[in-house]
């Protein structure tokens, strides 16, 4: 997979190079590029916001600076390739969700659009519709001060998706969002620690058992504190000892 990202502070994407994504770009697996948008500015301030039509507070990104940035990799997706996905971080845009980084993971190749102010001309995500399937992503119901942080967010949780980035994929079963229930607690030696002793059974040996506590504790989490996720649970995804908790 490649992703290119967009941002006038490119230094922000930095910690990208570090852990997991960086050995996968190392082993090839993934491409990761960050650009700086006043790159493809033109003017001596390198300019790339101005005020709103209509009004209102702020200053919004100026669309052309965007469009040549953008078309400067939409064009290394070539006509045999499918088309990149344009991920534009937005308080406004769908909810980020394991099942979106899953579809996502799938994808040859990601652009991310980093806004800032009060973000980008509405334009270039309608020029763009012609070049890429673009979407509208938000992380969280909260406002960021721009897109950087909801890139790397979403860059981190779709390319541990991609097969080779991490080490173990059995980790990536049985974790919280994976399959609509939360993880289970983890506990490692010391086995008795400041009074507080691991639960008996993850020392017995009985793989049945330990199973069986362990999505217990999954099903008393979920319930606990997103028991709107037990409820979307698909009915046969809950057998008779489950409906318990
Ligand atoms: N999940 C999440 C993603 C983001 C995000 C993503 C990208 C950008 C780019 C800029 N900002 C800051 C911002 C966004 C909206 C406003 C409100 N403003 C009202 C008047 C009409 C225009 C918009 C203000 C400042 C961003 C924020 N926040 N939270």
């Amino acid at each position: 997979m490649r992703i290119d990202v967009f941002s006038i502070f490119p230094e922000y994407l930095a910690p990208l190079k570090l852990s997991l994504i960086g050995k996968a770009m190392d082993a090839g697996i993934l491409s990761v590029a960050v650009h700086d948008l006043r790159e493809f500015t033109h003017d001596r301030h390198r300019t790339v916001d101005d005020t709103p039509y209509g009004g209102g507070a702020g200053m919004v990104m100026k669309p052309e600076p965007w469009a040549e940035a953008l078309e400067s990799v939409f064009a290394e997706s070539t006509s045999t390739d499918a088309r990149p996905v344009l991920l534009v971080p937005s308080p406004a845009g769908e909810v980020f969700t394991q099942a979106m980084a899953r579809e996502l993971a799938t994808a040859q190749h990601l652009v991310v659009a980093c806004g800032r102010y009060e973000g980008i001309d509405h334009r270039v995500s309608e020029w763009s519709a012609e070049h890429a399937d673009v979407r509208f992503v938000s992380i969280g119901d909260y406002v960021l001060n721009g897109g950087e942080v909801a890139a790397m967010v979403m860059i981190e949780a779709i390319a541990r998706l991609i097969p080779g980035t991490i080490g173990n994929p059995e980790s990536l079963t049985e974790e919280s969002h994976e399959d609509g229930l939360l993880e289970y607690p983890v506990y490692t030696k010391p086995a008795s620690w400041r009074g507080h002793d691991v639960p008996e059974i993850l020392l017995s040996g009985n793989h049945g058992a330990i199973a069986r506590w362990r999505r217990d504790r999954r099903l008393e989490r979920t319930r606990a504190v997103r028991p709107e996720m037990l409820e979307a649970l698909p009915a046969e995804a809950l057998d008779k000892k489950d409906r318990a908790f």
